[in-house]
């Protein structure tokens, strides 16, 4: 269970404050301390500071003058706060001293904004940034700013650098890079990147002087999503950053959508054909198991469908206890498809053991007692040792083909047993059990 993360709330308007601290614990489940006095703070400070963030209004009745920022900053609290003043000078003191952000009290949109900004902070000490530029000072001021924000930076002082770092870490989500630098050029860097990752796997922002539009230009025509000018200021940055981060979100969660069986959370058929050919080429044995859960259709004539969804719920999630390792599909109605890199004895002796537990098992759903069993067909690839064959989609294809045929013959058999088989790379041969 994940724990609640602590935030403290200074303000002294009972209906914002109330307001901030309902939406804070309802939409984040933020555990609030809300207080409303420059005292009450630093009381409250006293007995804990293990707040992940503050959120700070600028006049209090006892500090008019912004001085609960010090106080929180002082112990080291991400800082975010109120203000109700967009004067230059207003905004310049704020990012000064530096907070993490600020939000208008007066505007409609400040509570989304709070609840999307705090969403973000939470995600920023897992995302992996890469900050490149030949420039020591600049890297530094970079890394500066975007750690106020919670964020993991690393830093690369050439392009060859940067393109080694991509490669060794392989969970970079965003590169800001600079022009011109000695070597690889910005441009040149964007380019090779994006050879190997495309602009749905790093956001890329290039960084080039102000005014020199082609330039920037130019980023975006090698791959950059994004760039910005120097000068930059904190606020610019921050909100580029995480506009192009909320984008690749979004575009993951696509992605996981379109892979993925909505009703049991299993990987679909296009995620299997897309991905499964990768099991391969590790040149181990591998084993693939197709199951049917049998007489389901009687499941759902006798309790209905809500009853047969949750029978594919439970099979699902007995199946990822089961076998965590494997890559588990469902294939389509009550079928399914398990791939192990492993011996098929093993698998064997797994699969066998799911069987008897399930046909053993009731699975209780809205006080209905539901006994279910599969069959099961189960195919083995051994990779061939005599050639170099290629494996291709056909090799993929035709062992789900022998899995399917097993599958068939279990369920000529009776239904509830494993019958099996074996293929190479270049032939089919199979015997059944
Ligand atoms: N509740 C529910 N039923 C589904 C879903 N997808 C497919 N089905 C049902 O699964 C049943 C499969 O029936 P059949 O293909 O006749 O197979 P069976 O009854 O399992 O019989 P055997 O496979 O021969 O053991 C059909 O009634 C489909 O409507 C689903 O997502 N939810």
């Amino acid at each position: 269970m994940s724990i609640n993360q602590k935030i403290l709330l200074v303000e002294d308007s009972p209906s914002f404050g109330y307001v901030v601290k309902k939406q804070l614990e309802s939409r984040l489940h933020f555990e609030v301390t809300w207080v409303q006095s420059y005292q009450d703070a630093q009381a409250c400070l006293q007995n804990t500071q293990a707040f992940a963030f503050a959120l700070l209004d600028l006049h209090l009745p006892d500090a008019a003058n912004g001085e609960v920022v010090d106080l929180v900053l002082e112990v080291g609290i991400p800082t975010i706060i109120f203000t109700s003043n967009d004067g230059n000078d207003a905004q310049e003191r704020l990012w000064s001293r530096q907070i993490v952000d600020y939000v208008f009290k007066g505007s409609s949109a400040s509570l989304d904004y709070i609840v999307s900004l705090l969403t973000r902070l939470q995600k920023n000490p897992t995302t992996k940034l890469l900050v490149v530029d030949d420039s020591k000072v600049a890297c530094d001021y970079l890394r500066h700013l975007l750690q106020i924000q919670g964020y993991q930076v690393l830093v690369a002082h050439d392009g060859e650098q940067a393109l080694r770092l991509l490669a060794e870490q392989g969970d970079i989500r965003l590169m800001l890079i600079d022009y011109a630098m000695p070597g690889l050029s910005g441009h040149q860097v964007v380019s090779r990147v994006r050879r190997q990752l495309g602009s749905d796997r790093l956001a890329i922002i290039g960084v080039s002087a102000l005014g020199n539009h082609r330039l920037s230009a130019q980023f975006i025509k090698q791959g950059a999503n994004d760039f910005i000018g120097k000068p930059f200021s904190a606020e610019e940055l921050y909100c580029r950053v995480a506009q192009n981060l909320k984008i690749l979100e979004q575009m993951d969660s696509i992605r996981q959508a379109s892979y993925q069986d909505f009703l049991t959370g299993l990987y679909n058929r296009r995620y299997f054909f897309e991905h499964a050919l990768s099991w391969f080429e590790y040149k181990t044995p591998l084993t693939l198991a197709m199951l049917d859960i049998d007489y389901f259709k009687h499941i759902n004539d006798s309790y209905g469908h809500h009853v047969g969804d949750q029978v594919l719920k439970a099979f699902s999630q007995l199946m990822k206890e089961m076998f965590p390792h494997a890559l588990l599909t469902r294939m389509g109605g009550e079928e399914f498809c398990i791939l192990l890199p492993e011996p098929f004895v093993k698998t064997y002796r797994h699969l066998e053991n799911f069987r008897i537990g399930l046909a053993r098992q009731e699975i209780l759903i809205e006080q209905e007692r539901v006994k279910i069993t599969t069959s099961i067909g189960l195919a083995q690839w051994q990779p061939s040792i005599h050639s170099n064959e290629q494996v291709t989609q056909d090799t993929l294809e035709k062992l789900l083909h022998l899995a399917d045929q097993y599958l068939y013959q279990a369920k000529a058999r009776g239904r509830n047993c494993i019958c099996y088989g074996q293929t190479q790379t270049t032939q089919l041969q199979g015997s059944k059990d």
